[in-house]
């Protein structure tokens, strides 16, 4: 007789399968926006493929029949040691969009970071989370104006942290979101921003097509794009108009000395502030030094710097340089239980996860996240309980060893 699991979606037991099902049900902007990386993709694959290094050691006759995969985080307990990360307009997915992200997150008792270009306004996805704890993801715009009054909102709607997203000075190349003009679509907003609008030139109006900061374009977008914080000969000039991803997100003009003292003023004593994007030792002993709370290691998903290392391979120089002063993060490539294992082991407190939750999104509203957030938890209990390890504490480098390409095997 067959054996019945009620609690499964037969259609969907992996992320693999997650990912297929939803390249089926977005439309090819969409798809092609979320799945590509930059220039020749080389980062985005090996984000994923680099775990594969990293072999568990298991140990056994534990008694590991009690599972404690929880873990704290913003004053609250985290499920299990990962969140989703902030991705931009998830309403291109399904009409859900951050709102069925923060249910689902809610349910599931983990943490949910909200991209500053989210479809959906920040006090909404607030009061879906009921509570939960959530981040706002930051780019600090060079007009100050509109980051300030962003960040004060999120304070008063209680945001635990914001995450400002330090590997974008410039947006990275990326070619099909290039070719296929990407426009978000117009009834969706970017609505965070929507009251900021400020009047435009009629020729600068062309929604989230390519207006931006973006090296090597072609010389007609970069007449227009001197409107958007391009240089007119040496003099800088702001980004106006209305604000899209493009025009207004990457800033060039950000450094250490300025910015992270004036994030950290305006956050106060209400918002920790941490740097996304930080992927060298260098950076993350600045990152320490400049005082912020905590660093999540990323390069965007293999969006920005092609060529960049996979995240699983910047963080040890990174856990090695800060020393368990802050706590450290990463991001970037996690699509299995044993993939979070592995990053716990090699020194992460906690993981993020990108595009599996617009996947999960896509296949299925707020039900397909949570589907997604529930193939991910149950994978990172039983990959702790066939390790031998009965708590987050636990994982350590003693459960991992790594193979270089001969097969020769290395102990941490
Ligand atoms: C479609 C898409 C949109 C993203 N938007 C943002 C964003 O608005 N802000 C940000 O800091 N990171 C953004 N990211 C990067 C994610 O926060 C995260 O670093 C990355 O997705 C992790 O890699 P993964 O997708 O392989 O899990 C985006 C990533 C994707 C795929
Ligand atoms: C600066 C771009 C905003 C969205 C984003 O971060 C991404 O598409 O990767």
């Amino acid at each position: 007789m067959a054996t019945v699991h009620p609690e499964h979606d037969l259609n969907c037991l992996t992320l693999e399968e997650l990912e297929a099902h939803a390249r089926t049900m977005m439309d090819k902007q969409t798809r092609d926006y979320y799945n590509e990386g930059s220039d020749s993709n080389t980062t985005l694959r090996e984000n994923t493929t680099a775990y594969s290094k990293y072999r568990i050691r298991p140990r056994v006759l534990r008694d590991v029949s009690r599972i404690d995969s929880s873990v704290p985080l913003f004053g609250h307990i985290n499920s299990v040691p990962l969140g989703v990360a902030p991705t931009a307009m998830q309403r291109l997915a399904h009409s859900d969009g951050e709102l069925g992200t923060a249910r689902a997150c809610k349910k599931a008792k983990v943490a949910m970071g909200l991209s500053s270009f989210a479809t959906q306004s920040l006090e909404e996805v607030a009061e879906a989370s009921e509570g939960n704890p959530n981040v706002l993801q930051l780019y600090l715009f060079e007009e100050r104006e509109h980051s300030r009054k962003l960040i004060q909102r999120a304070k008063k709607a209680g945001f635990k942290a914001v995450f400002l997203t330090v590997d974008t000075p410039f947006l990275g190349r990326r070619n099909m979101e290039i070719r296929n003009q990407f426009k978000l679509p117009s009834h969706l907003k970017v609505k965070n921003f929507a009251e900021e609008e400020s009047p435009v030139p009629p020729e600068a109006v062309d929604g989230e097509g390519d207006s931006g900061k973006r090296e090597g374009m072609r010389p007609k977008m970069q007449r227009k794009a001197s409107r958007a914080g391009y240089t007119e000969g040496n003099r800088r000039v702001p980004p106006s108009g209305p604000i899209t991803f493009h025009s207004h997100a990457p800033n060039p003009t950000l450094c250490w000395e300025r910015d992270i003292g004036w994030l950290k003023q305006e956050c106060g004593p209400e918002m920790e502030v941490w740097l996304k994007g930080i992927a060298t030792g260098e950076d993350a002993l600045l990152a320490v030094h400049h005082g912020v709370d905590g660093i999540v290691v990323s390069n965007h998903g293999g969006r920005q710097l092609n060529g960049a290392m996979a995240t699983i391979d910047a963080l040890p120089e990174v856990v090695e340089a800060v020393q368990g002063k802050i706590p450290v993060h990463v991001d970037g490539g996690i699509r299995h239980g044993t993939d979070v294992f592995k990053a716990l082991a090699l020194g992460a407190d906690f993981v993020w996860v990108g595009r599996p939750a617009l996947w999960g999104l896509a296949y299925k509203g707020q039900a397909g996240v949570e589907l997604m957030l529930k193939l991910l938890t149950d994978e990172i209990r039983l990959c702790m309980s066939l390790a031998g390890t009965t708590s987050v504490k636990e994982i350590s480098k003693e459960y991992l060893v790594k193979m270089d390409n001969s097969g020769f095997v290395s102990k941490l």
